[in-house]
């Protein structure tokens, strides 16, 4: 495909996913319905795709309209490019610029002025974040790194890095945890290569990895993932010390790939169906449903589809959660609650609510990791049923 033909790819899935159809969706069905797209086309035309997205609002300025072709106007005037050379008209490529569109658009000043957040979560995201609001909102129009976790029950990290070489995967070492590596080229290749097979490495953004690695654990521990969902935490936990994993989710079906995911890892996790649930936990990981406001550089159609109501209603899932799985907590065990959000409303006010609500939850530590320090952006509680104190 040539880059023009890429342009009117990219207006297409836009005007679809812009009609309310989710991004990944539109992407598959356009890839299905275009069989002459090599890979290398459609990953350029999902870069287009999600970079229009992740600054909607200010392409939209730029571009002086709200559809697909506009924001791929505004796209190519942000990259500085020349609009007319890919709205050519001339074989695969879009329609040529009429004198109306060639005339549009607002400056790049005003567009650099825009949050690229949806208008009515900005105060929220202002009262969440305070000074760094809007450094931050712009941070998240960046593309997302890619960050592996070493599993050291398969490898050590320098065989795993030299493994991933091997196979065209070049990685750097994090400062901050020397079992996560960031990987700075052939990214692509990950799903298909060795060491991604045989368990040496999961794919993992950094934050998540940092908060698992934080939270105590002694060998032996009985813990509970609550919300396993896919299962990332309770890997990252079985990675660090023998301890005994139970894995629940309120959807069963999104642990299908659970026990594959840990056979890869050389671990063993338990399913516990939702109905069998009890017991004494040491430690109970609430991973809960949220807005993945922390991670929208990579889902980028998510932040636009939130809304007032969605947000309501997953604030009240947070605390039904908490109050559930906090009734698994041993006594002098622990609660962490986690969410890849950025909002006060999903993070220190659901945790100030639930110790208001059950003061024998005292809480010991909260961290939050921001798009500003490299990673997405999370949060993680730690609370001790009984007694303060670690
Ligand atoms: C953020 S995802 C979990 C991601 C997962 N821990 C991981 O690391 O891959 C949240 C999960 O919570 C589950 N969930 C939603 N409501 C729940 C509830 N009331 N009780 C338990 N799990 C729930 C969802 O099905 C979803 O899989």
């Amino acid at each position: 495909m040539t880059p023009a033909a890429r342009v009117a790819a990219a207006i297409e899935i836009l005007d679809r996913v812009l009609g309310g159809t989710a991004a990944e969706a539109a992407l598959i069905g356009w890839a299905r319905a275009s069989r002459f797209a090599g890979s290398g086309d459609r990953a350029a035309v999902r870069d287009l795709v999600f970079e229009a997205l992740r600054r909607r609002d200010s392409l939209a300025l730029l571009g002086g309209g709200r559809d697909g072709r506009a924001l791929m106007l505004g796209l190519l005037r942000t990259d500085e490019a020349n609009p007319d050379e890919f709205f050519t008209g001339t074989g695969h490529a879009p329609a040529a610029l009429t004198e109306k569109e060639r005339a549009s658009g607002g400056s790049a000043q005003a567009a650099d002025l825009l949050p690229d957040l949806p208008n009515w979560l900005w105060p929220d995201w202002q009262a969440s974040i305070g000074q760094r609001a809007l450094p931050l909102a712009h941070a998240m129009r960046a593309r997302a790194p890619v960050w592996l976790r070493v599993n050291p029950r398969r490898a050590s990290v320098s065989a795993a890095r030299k493994a991933l070489a091997q196979a065209g995967i070049e990685t750097v070492e994090a400062d901050a945890l020397p079992t996560a590596l960031r990987v700075t080229a052939g990214e692509r290749k990950i799903a298909n290569s060795e060491p991604y097979r045989e368990g040496w490495v999961e794919l993992q953004d950094l934050s998540p990895q940092l908060a698992c690695a934080s939270l105590p654990l002694a060998q032996g521990a009985r813990v509970l993932d609550y919300c396993a969902g896919g299962g990332g935490k309770a890997l990252a936990l079985l990675s660090r010390e023998d301890i005994e994993v139970t894995a629940h989710d309120a959807a069963p079906k999104r642990m299908a790939d659970l026990p594959e995911r840990a056979r890869r890892a050389g671990v063993e996790v338990t399913l516990s169906p939702p109905a069998k649930l009890g017991g004494d936990y040491d430690l109970v990981v609430a991973d809960v449903p949220c807005s993945g406001s922390g991670t929208w550089r990579r889902t980028p159609d998510a932040k636009w589809r939130l809304t007032r109501a969605g947000l309501d209603q997953l604030l009240a899932v947070q605390s039904q959660i908490l109050d559930d799985a906090s009734g698994l907590v041993r006594d002098g065990g622990l609660l962490a609650y986690m969410t890849c959000s950025l909002l006060d409303a999903e993070n220190g006010e659901q945790i100030s609510a639930f110790t208001g609500r059950q003061p024998q939850f005292v809480e010991i530590e909260r961290q939050s990791w921001s798009p500003e320090d490299g990673s997405d952006g999370f949060f993680l509680a730690l609370l001790r049923r009984g007694a303060g104190g670690r």
